[in-house]
């Protein structure tokens, strides 16, 4: 494909997905759609694609759209503008290129009249939910979230060390070099599209997973000989670096059981065993529970973008209400003495420290231990982590 072609097919999927088609599943359907286009041209468009859902709001005021619901075109040329390239060279009207700019689209919008949401590519009502959280960062951290986020990996210890794992990664032309937010993490600086045919991923010596989720479970007292709950255990990205930490039982819950399918390839390349259950197999107790809670995902929203644009108050106050509702069912569970490890992506008081607070007013049978907000500025996916010791 030309590059003006891909430029007509980014425009054409911003159009689903401004409708409401779900990302990744648009580009995919496109990819079937299009079989001529190869690997590269599928990347060049995703990129294009993530980028403009990344920033859609200043992309959108500077393609002319204002504040009103943009078109595919519209962000494009906002892109494009952003970038300080010669639109009039990309938009020819030749073959598979997008039409000439009218002259109102040619009119050189600037960001400077647009307001602080526009410029930092965040909805207005959430501006002061991160002002509340992150103070005088606020701004720092939305423009980061604005960024394509890097890849982590994370080194198994049972089966390589952080710097024989750079060395098989770089045997398959992969570049990785350690990261401050664990001392397990590598972030990958060339190649990082190469990781899943990599033999360092393949033979289990690293997984992929952000720096800021390994950081929330090196926050988390694991100790050989402890029976562990991961309750939210999804694809079990927590729940594989438990159990490549320390000689623990891990049980992995999710309340949708197709969810953990990948656990058991996965632990199987790591060469760890975790079982997983349903709700009526759980113990009476554990020695470490973990609830890696549903959230607005507020955080990592540079990798998932959409879910920036599609959260509401009303989403948000399900989310905080499903929290509350998961820490009081796995409570009871928690073993005298032991922890309950709260855990969000999210960079919000109301999910993280006030979740917390109605959580030990309710319980107090629990005292907080520590807490943490890991936040975009350390590099990686913002987290919240909470260690609650059951000390009643
Ligand atoms: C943030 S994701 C977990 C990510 C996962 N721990 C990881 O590290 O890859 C939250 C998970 O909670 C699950 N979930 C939602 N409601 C739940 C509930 N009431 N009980 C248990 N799991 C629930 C979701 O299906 C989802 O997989």
């Amino acid at each position: 494909m030309t590059p003006t072609a891909r430029l007509s097919a980014a425009i054409e999927l911003l159009d689903t997905i401004l409708s409401g088609v779900n990302a990744e599943r648009a580009l995919t359907n496109w990819a079937r759609g299009n079989r001529y286009a190869g690997s590269k041209d599928r990347r060049a468009i995703r990129d294009y694609v993530f980028d403009a859902v990344r920033c859609l709001r200043s992309y959108a005021w500077l393609g002319g759209a204002g504040e009103a619901t943009p078109t595919g075109r519209q962000v494009i040329i906002g892109a494009l503008r952003a970038s300080g390239v010669d639109l009039d060279t990309l938009f020819t009207g030749e073959r598979f290129s997008p039409e000439p700019l009218t002259d109102a689209e040619r009119d050189g919008v600037t960001l400077d009249a647009a307001g602080r949401g526009v410029r930092l590519d965040t909805p207005d009502w959430l501006l002061p939910k991160f002002d509340a959280a992150l103070g005088a960062d606020a701004d720092a951290i939305l423009a980061i979230g604005r960024e394509r986020s890097p890849v982590f990996l994370r080194v198994n210890r049972r089966k390589a060390t952080l710097g024989h794992a750079i060395e098989m990664l770089a045997e398959d032309n992969i570049a990785a070099q350690p990261h401050a937010l664990s001392d397990c993490a590598l972030i990958v600086t060339e190649g990082a599209r190469m990781v899943a045919r990599a033999q360092a991923y393949l033979t289990g010596a690293v997984e992929v997973q952000d720096a800021g989720s390994q950081a929330v479970i090196n926050a988390l007292p694991v100790q050989d000989g402890q029976r562990v709950l991961d309750y939210c255990a999804g694809g079990g990205g927590k729940a594989l670096a438990l159990a490549c930490k320390a000689d623990v039982a891990v049980t992995a819950h999710d309340i949708d059981p197709t969810r953990m399918q990948d656990i058991a390839p996965r632990a199987s390349r790591a060469g760890v065993t975790i079982t997983t259950a349903r709700a009526a197999q759980l113990e009476d107790s554990y020695d470490l529970i973990v609830a890696d809670v549903p959230c607005s995902g507020s955080g990592s929203w540079s990798r998932a973008p959409q879910a920036k644009w599609a959260l509401t108050p009303e989403r948000l106050t399900e989310l905080t209400e499903l929290q509350a509702q998961i820490l009081n069912e796995i409570a009871p569970r928690v073993a005298k003495g032991g922890v309950l490890g709260y855990i969000t992506c999210s960079l919000f008081d109301v999910e993280n420290s006030e979740q917390i607070t109605g959580f030990v007013a309710r319980h107090p049978a629990f005292t907080v231990e520590t807490s943490r907000l890991i936040t975009p500025i350390e590099g990686a996916d913002g987290f919240f982590v909470c260690v609650l010791r059951h000390t009643g």
